[in-house]
């Protein structure tokens, strides 16, 4: 079939000769065919036999890729091609030309070879551009035919000359006649080439495994996959991008070392930075089984905005294939090729290879982190361990954020007592100040628990993380506070102590392990709850130091006289005196019945004031004969009186610098209360004899049972000395007016008691308690104080069961007298004479009165014999 002038001509039956040639063509093609090696070795033999019959200028086979419906150069006689000068040769060599122009439909449509005349087809609609490119290189006809395998056409042969006469007849039959031939030879190269490509596949792959197999490390992985992809056609780099721990972005792992440029800021920024898992490329590429090949362009016209595709583009990627890594169905990552064609199985067989090497070293890298984030966190929680104050806890988060994890504090909030609002308790003052705000305004702004986003961060089990470019996207007035610290996420973590809610705490930073996050979180938990109990102790114990120091306070006032026992209400009133006046050098007048305790308090002012370190004088006004009375109190020369032998210091005298008590003052006889009267008034004594007058720093304290008062009445007692004494008078009320200090006076005594006569009594029983309290006490402390003396030596138990209580009848009254005015030895040795008396004078065996007395009979025998009891005693 020959095409001139658009007109189809059937073509006339070939010649025996032709034939002929056609055979010998075919027979050297044959066993050229059994001999090629290189696959354009067989276009050239096959140009070369069929040159030594026809004239042609060259020849190529083109192969159909049905898939996008193309065809493409497969066999090239480059040696002869007139094209290989032309500038788009190279082009021509690598493009696809459409199955759907007219040109080749009519190549296909064809039963055998068809030729046309360049000039008349080039310029057509669609017609494809290497029949220019030939018509500029000289050429004028082209001679084509189709490759059909089993029916289908898999390809053609192009024969192409500069002449313009044509092909002819025979050359037509004999292209016609070896077509099949030529069909299935270059069937065979392909299956051939397939083969040789799987073989060079499997090989590539045992290398590049055994390579990767000796992976350690990330670099190493970096590396080893350069060098194992740099044998794929046209590679022009790779970036391997993890899967963050945030499962939501990814950012790079390694990076093909050859296409490092620490020099562009902008690969410095796409190589650092974490993209969002799902921005329209990575998704898809993890969502995909195969890897994926994308136009740059195309995707960055789809409104892609994701910065690594623009940077593509900015340098010169066109294509670049994704695929997927993944160990099992965990995706790790994506590795991204820039390259322009893929061989989907070499790059599967490649990414799997990738992906366990990749999977093993992040399983280290795991293990590794995880070892040095638990050997941190002891660290951090051997700092905190150490923490008790504040101060304390402020320097460990410090220190552990900027040293550590290369955060910032932006703020502690705790809850307050009110359960509600939340005052900052802990803040960064230096985050902010980009920001235009203060901290410490920050700070002083009032937060409650619904704040929206504390509310968000209160609510959440581990906290959330706040991406400050998104929060940004919605406008948040926080967001342009937090953006100015140049982090990318604030985590906001509630403070919790067991299922106490103690607070948040807010961090920055671009990025935080959770482990660590959770780790720090719940140990500064620990620390602010224990500060914050520590703080309720110290200020408890501050409020009880300032208790206790009133109380001490207090007891001072009360107790200080320490020998003096009774602490109701009377006695305190006495105390509070006592304490008011002991330091002074005031007079003190002491005022009571007999037995009071009169001495005891004039004894204790002394004790408490600063005289204390000499001893108290004390004159008792009674027991002095009249006439001794002024040698006794003022002193005397030598030869003052009869009986004046020597020079005698009185007590004034003795007293200089101390305290001088005067008892029973009431008892003075007029003319020396004149005498005492003058020395008080002038502070200066002289002795009698003497010519001289001593000053004395005399410090006085009188007491009196009597009233004084009657007795000035009565002209017994001065007035004015009366007034000089009753400067500051402390009364002691009766014991029966304080039947309060009855118990305590019981116990003392009886513990003195016990303690002196080496008895062991433990308890006074309740009945004798109540015996004494019920008790009126006309000789008061001094009667109670005896009683219990004389109790505790007849004591046989060790709890105290009998006392003997006088009874309140008049004869009673002055029995009890008579008892009370008696020492103890003659009150033992009375109720001794009288038990003998009862018992006849029997002493030992029964019904003695050893037995009575409970005492072995030889203790009594020595007890009489010591007290001088004879028969004469109890006989009479
Ligand atoms: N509150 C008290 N606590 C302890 N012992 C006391 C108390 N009051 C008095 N006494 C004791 O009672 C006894 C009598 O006390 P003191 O001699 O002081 O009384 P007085 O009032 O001076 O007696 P008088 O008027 O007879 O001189 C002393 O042994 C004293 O120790």
């Amino acid at each position: 079939m020959k095409m001139e002038n658009g007109q189809v001509t059937e073509l006339p039956v070939p010649s025996k000769a032709a034939l002929e040639q056609e055979r010998k063509i075919l027979l050297d093609l044959g066993n050229d065919i059994a001999r090629v090696r290189e696959k354009n070795d067989l276009i050239t033999l096959f140009s070369k036999r069929i040159k030594s019959f026809f004239y042609f200028t060259h020849t190529i086979v083109t192969l159909i890729e049905s898939k996008d419906e193309t065809y493409t150069p497969f066999l090239l006689d480059h040696e002869h091609s007139p094209i290989r000068d032309h500038n788009r040769y190279g082009e021509m060599v690598a493009a696809h030309f459409s199955l759907n122009d007219p040109f080749i439909q009519a190549v296909l449509a064809a039963d055998g070879p068809i030729s046309f005349l360049l000039e008349d087809i080039m310029d057509k609609p669609q017609s494809p551009s290497f029949l220019k490119v030939n018509y500029e290189r000289g050429v004028r006809e082209i001679l084509m035919t189709t490759l059909r395998n089993e029916e289908k056409p898999v390809g053609f042969i192009h024969i192409y000359t500069d002449r313009t006469e044509g092909f002819s007849l025979e050359f037509r039959d004999t292209i016609k006649g070896i077509t099949p031939q030529l069909a299935s030879a270059v069937a065979n190269i392909i299956k051939n080439e397939e083969i040789l490509n799987k073989e060079r596949e499997k090989s590539f792959l045992l290398e590049f495994s055994s390579e990767i197999a000796a992976v350690r490390t990330k670099e190493d992985l970096a590396l080893a996959v350069h060098t194992g992809l740099s044998k794929l056609n046209a590679l022009r780099g790779y970036v391997i991008r993890k899967i963050n721990e945030d499962g939501e972005t990814l950012s790079t792992y390694i990076y093909d070392p050859g296409i490092a440029n620490f020099d562009d800021p902008e690969w410095v920024a796409v190589t650092t930075a974490r993209f969002p898992l799902y921005d329209g490329l990575q998704n898809r590429v993890l969502e995909s089984y195969i890897p994926l090949l994308f136009s740059v362009e195309r995707e960055v016209q789809r409104g892609i905005t994701s910065s690594y595709l623009h940077y593509w583009k900015k340098v010169g990627y066109r294509t670049m294939v994704g695929i997927r890594l993944h160990y099992g169905i965990t995706n790790l990552g994506i590795l991204w090729l820039g390259i322009e064609e893929i061989n989907i199985q070499l790059l599967q067989g490649i990414c799997f290879q990738i992906s366990v090497a990749m999977a093993n070293i992040v399983a280290n890298e795991q293990v590794e982190k995880t070892q040095q984030e638990q050997a941190f966190l002891l660290d951090f929680s051997n700092d905190i361990a150490q923490v008790k104050t504040k101060p304390d806890l402020e320097a460990a988060i410090f220190k552990v954020l900027d040293n550590a994890l290369h955060s910032k504090l932006s703020m502690i909030r705790l809850i307050a007592d009110d359960g509600v609002s939340m005052p900052a308790y802990m803040f960064d003052n230096t985050l902010f100040v980009n920001a235009g705000v203060t901290h410490e305004q920050m700070a002083a702004s009032v937060i409650t628990i619904e704040e929206p986003y504390t509310a968000k961060v209160l609510a959440s089990k581990d906290g959330v993380v706040f991406d400050i470019a998104e929060e940004l996207k919605g406008g948040s007035a926080y967001a342009k506070l937090w953006a100015a610290t140049g982090l990318k996420y604030v985590y906001a973590l509630p403070l919790r102590a067991g299922n106490k809610l103690l607070g948040t705490i807010w961090l920055h930073s671009d990025w935080l392990s959770q482990l660590v996050l959770r780790g720090i979180c719940a140990q500064i938990s620990v620390a602010i709850d224990n500060i914050q109990a520590n703080e309720k102790l110290l200020a408890y114990k501050k409020q009880l130091e300032v208790e206790n120091d009133y109380l001490k306070e207090q007891i001072k006032t009360i107790y200080n006289f320490s020998e003096i026992v009774g602490s109701g209400e009377a006695m305190q009133e006495v105390y509070r005196l006592m304490s008011i006046v002991a330091s002074t050098n005031t007079t003190v007048l002491v005022l009571g019945e007999t037995g009071t305790g009169k001495e005891l308090i004039a004894r204790a002012l002394h004790n408490s004031s600063s005289r204390k370190d000499k001893l108290m004088v004390k004159v008792n006004c009674a027991a002095l004969p009249t006439n001794l009375i002024e040698s006794e109190l003022f002193g005397h020369e030598r030869g003052a009186f009869t009986g004046a032998l020597d020079r005698r210091i009185g007590k004034f005298e003795l007293a200089n610098h101390s305290t001088l008590f005067l008892d029973e003052i009431g008892e003075l006889p007029l003319e020396a209360q004149s005498k005492l009267l003058r020395v008080i008034q002038e502070r200066e004594v002289e002795r009698l004899g003497g010519k001289q007058t001593i000053k004395v720093d005399v410090r006085l304290i009188a007491a009196t049972n009597r009233n004084l008062e009657e007795e000035v009445k009565a002209g017994r007692f001065r007035a004015d000395l009366y007034f000089r004494l009753n400067v500051f008078p402390i009364n002691l009320p009766p014991l029966r007016d304080r039947a309060e200090d009855i118990e305590p006076l019981i116990h003392f005594f009886v513990a003195k008691f016990a303690k002196n006569t080496g008895r062991k009594i433990r308890k006074v029983s309740p009945k004798v308690i109540q015996q004494l309290r019920s008790y009126t006490w006309p000789g008061n402390v001094r009667e109670l104080e005896h009683l219990i003396e004389r109790s505790v030596l007849l004591a046989t138990d060790e709890v105290l069961q009998d006392v003997y209580i006088p009874k309140q009848s008049t004869s009673d009254k002055q029995d009890l007298s008579f008892i009370l005015n008696r020492t103890l030895e003659e009150v033992e040795r009375g109720y001794i004479v009288e038990v003998l008396k009862r018992c006849a004078g029997k002493i030992s065996g029964p019904g003695g009165a050893a037995e009575i007395l409970d005492v072995p009979g030889n203790t009594l025998h020595s007890k009489m014999k010591k007290l001088g009891i004879t028969k004469a005693d109890y006989f009479s």
